[in-house]
């Protein structure tokens, strides 16, 4: 099972681009720009990714990004992870950036975007992986931050074809950023949100009808509404999962207590993605394994992640298509 997952094509739809950020190039980056971190080695930040919940995660993350500065560095950052996507046949990946953890520090938003921007068109280009970006707001900061954000995203649409919503989900829920989602959607990007990783199902469903979105990101608590799973499932609202990042978050204790398996075999519009790969022990082949390692599934299972990916995701029906023929034929040939 072990091959024939690390050659199965994946999508990935739920990658915040400064959770890739590895130790190493972070001490890189850091003496390049001269920047001071807490940390005497790449093994002490390696050592010190102990994490009780998500916001225990949030304080280091936004930490570790303060050694992102130049236009080069974005580029640098993002690079490194689409060639961990080619290593893992990562075929089409959808990221998140957060302007705001940029912004407030002084880095102009357009340094920000230039510089992954310029990463994923090389990655079409040299390495045939496909992408869109996601520009996310920073929930625990107020609406009126996240308006003059979108103002400044709006020039940029070109390159960003959605908004999400992220940070810490407990005490900020959806009904906080309705307003700035109803502009982004005027504005005509697509809309996602974190919604149920550690807040209740509840803020799924007004994640759903406050901020218009096409898309969970996690959305494991759905479980607790039982009315809500069997919409969902009804919709096909897709739920990009983390499952190596549930557990380094304590959301569930162990991955055999997962659900993604469970609720894939209702028949929901479940993925695998790797949320903030640098700190959570994993990119995508790491979380398909977990997730194969805890519970016992078929082939055909396991491709169904992709299958729901490719529809999941926000490319054209024509490169749909093209998506699902590469899988077929490695079915085919597997
Ligand atoms: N798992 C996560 N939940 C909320 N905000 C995040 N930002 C980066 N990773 C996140
Ligand atoms: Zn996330």
């Amino acid at each position: 099972m072990k091959d024939f997952i690390n050659g199965l094509p994946k999508v990935e739809l739920h990658l915040h681009i400064e959770g890739s950020l590895e130790p190493e190039l972070m001490f890189e980056l850091a003496k390049r720009n001269q920047v001071q971190i807490p940390f005497q080695s790449p093994q002490e930040v390696h050592d010190a990714y102990q994490f009780h919940n998500l916001q225990s995660f949030l304080d280091i993350y936004y930490q570790g990004a303060n050694v992102l500065i130049h236009e080069q560095d974005f580029f640098d950052l993002t690079w490194a992870y689409l060639l961990r996507c080619k290593e893992d046949n990562v075929v089409h990946t959808e990221i998140f950036f957060d302007p705001q953890t940029h912004t407030d520090r002084g880095i102009a938003f357009d340094t920000v975007v230039s510089g992954i921007h310029r990463a994923l068109e090389e990655a079409n280009k040299v390495l045939g992986i496909s992408s869109q970006l996601i520009m996310c707001f920073l929930r625990h900061l107020d609406e009126t931050a996240a308006l003059a954000t979108l103002e400044q995203a709006i020039p940029h649409k070109d390159k960003i074809i959605g908004v999400g919503l992220d940070s810490s989900e407990q005490g900020h829920p959806p009904e906080k950023f309705a307003k700035v989602f109803q502009k982004a959607l005027n504005e005509g990007f697509l809309t996602v949100a974190h919604a149920g990783e550690e807040g209740p199902a509840q803020n799924i469903h007004d994640a759903l009808s406050m901020l218009g979105i096409t898309r969970i990101d996690h959305g494991v608590r759905c479980v607790e509404d039982h009315a809500l799973v069997a919409k969902l499932i009804e919709d096909r609202t897709p739920l990009t999962v983390c499952p190596l990042s549930n557990i380094k978050l304590k959301v569930f204790d162990k991955m055999e207590q997962h659900n993604i398996v469970d609720l894939l075999r209702k028949g929901m519009c479940v993925t695998i993605n790797s949320d903030d790969p640098a700190y959570f022990g994993g990119y995508m082949n790491a979380n398909f394994h977990a997730v194969a390692d805890a519970h016992s599934m078929t082939k055909n299972e396991i491709a169904q992640f992709t299958r729901n990916g490719i529809e999941a995701s926000f490319i054209s029906d024509d490169e749909k298509a093209r998506l699902v023929v590469l899988v077929d034929t490695y079915m085919m040939k597997g």
